[in-house]
């Protein structure tokens, strides 16, 4: 795979539009794309299933080397169709469980090692949309365009609110916002791959600003940045 593959990072907190953004990107495009953090979601279900303790990074590390997984391409933005061991688990992973114990064992280095060929495989000769938090500083260093998405923690809250009520769950604002404040300090302050910007990534604080016009402003950059876009 050449090193000029178009990769596009997408790279921001819990409920800044990340996996919008990237799955209208991809579709637009024509390119792959990848939901890092729903193998970090199913690598948390799979411990669950398989009574591993979310502290044990030396089991977690062999479970994340050995994931029975695939991922098919999702039919609306709610993203990606998981596959666990022959199981659809794609409802299962976007549980606050999942999301709270997914940022538990994303914190282990070994877990992060063994899980960077797998994210790496994702890239094809068409293009990549990369969806995560470390997508630009740590998986895809060298990719020619990257973003940051962030909005006011209050935004996020009410934003995946109204995305897991709209699905059925039975959610409360105010933990939603206790959980996604210690989910970002969880991501930002570990000592592998923290969540932050990229030196070279444009950031983009979409508090208060729709989804046309935020995928607008990423479109715009990207075209600015890569050449010869289908
Ligand atoms: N700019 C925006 N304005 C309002 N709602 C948004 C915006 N971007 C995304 N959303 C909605 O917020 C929810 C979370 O978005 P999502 O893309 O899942 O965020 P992330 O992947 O960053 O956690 C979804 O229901 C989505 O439709
Ligand atoms: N590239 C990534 C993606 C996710 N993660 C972890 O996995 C968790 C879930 O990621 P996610 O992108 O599915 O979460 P949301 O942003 O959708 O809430 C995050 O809170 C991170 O702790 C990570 O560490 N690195």
């Amino acid at each position: 795979m050449s090193e000029r593959t178009p990769v596009v990072t997408i790279d921001g907190p819990s409920g800044a539009g990340k996996g919008t953004i990237c799955f209208l990107l991809a579709k637009r495009l024509g390119w792959q794309l990848l939901d890092s953090g729903a193998i970090y979601r199913v690598l948390a279900l799979a411990a669950m299933h398989h009574d591993v303790e979310l502290a044990n990074e030396e089991e977690l590390s062999l479970l994340a080397a050995h994931l029975d997984v695939q991922f098919l391409p999702g039919t609306d933005s709610d993203g990606v169709k998981v596959i666990l061991e022959g199981e659809d688990v794609t409802t299962e992973i976007r549980t606050q469980e999942c999301s709270n114990s997914a940022s538990k064992v994303a914190a282990f280095p070994r877990v992060r090692e063994a899980l960077l060929r797998r994210q790496r495989a994702f890239k094809t000769e068409a293009g990549l949309i990369a969806d995560g938090r470390d997508m630009g500083t740590v998986v895809f260093p060298e990719a020619p365009v990257k973003i940051f998405l962030t909005a006011s923690a209050q935004e996020r809250a009410e934003r995946r609110f109204n995305q897991l009520q709209g699905k059925g769950f039975d959610v409360k604002i105010g933990r939603l916002l206790a959980e996604i404040i210690e989910r970002d300090e969880r991501d930002m302050n570990r000592s592998v791959a923290p969540l932050k910007p990229a030196d070279d990534a444009l950031v983009v604080d979409t508090t208060g600003i729709d989804i046309e016009s935020v995928l607008n402003i990423t479109i715009e950059h990207i075209e600015r940045n890569i050449s010869n876009l289908t």
